[in-house]
């Protein structure tokens, strides 16, 4: 298997908590090596740009203002496999249908506020670390 690279998002939910530690412990104890990070605040029409392919679902402007209402840790996870490793350590989308010992199950407080993101599929791992990372930040 490859190595891979995928983005992440820590989001406000959890960043708000000061729950950043104790969520980079679960990826590293995955095999997720954390290449780059920063901490950001997001605008609403860059919180809305990336998430614009779920502009026609009902919750997005719901999402768009929860991740633009305080900072994001956005980060560059590397590892093998690491795009599926990271979707198994954050578990499902809605914590009340994720396994125990993934991010979800023992951080998030709902649906909407789920502590983090990953990319789904190597192309838009691309786009999404394209979208927050200039070449010059990430060391090859
Ligand atoms: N029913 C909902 N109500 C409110 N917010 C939702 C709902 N469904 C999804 N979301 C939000 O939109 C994000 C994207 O939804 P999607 O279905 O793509 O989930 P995901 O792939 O698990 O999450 P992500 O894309 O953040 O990794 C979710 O992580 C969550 O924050």
């Amino acid at each position: 298997m490859a190595i891979e690279r995928t983005l992440s998002i820590i989001k406000p939910d959890a960043t708000r908590r000061n729950l950043t530690g104790k969520i980079n412990a679960k990826f590293e104890d995955a095999g997720l090596r954390i290449v780059a990070q920063k901490r950001i605040h997001l605008s609403p029409a860059q919180a809305g740009k990336f998430y614009e392919v779920h502009k026609d679902r009902p919750f997005y402007g719901e999402l768009v203002e929860f991740m633009a209402s305080e900072p994001v840790v956005v980060q560059v996870l590397e590892g093998e496999n690491a795009i599926a490793k990271n979707r198994e350590v954050m578990g499902a989308t809605n914590p009340a249908n994720a396994d125990a010992g993934t991010i979800r199950k023992e951080f998030a407080l709902s649906v909407g506020e789920n502590s983090v993101h990953g990319s789904d599929a190597p192309e838009t791992a691309k786009e999404e670390i394209a979208f927050f990372f200039s070449g010059l930040e990430l060391v090859g």
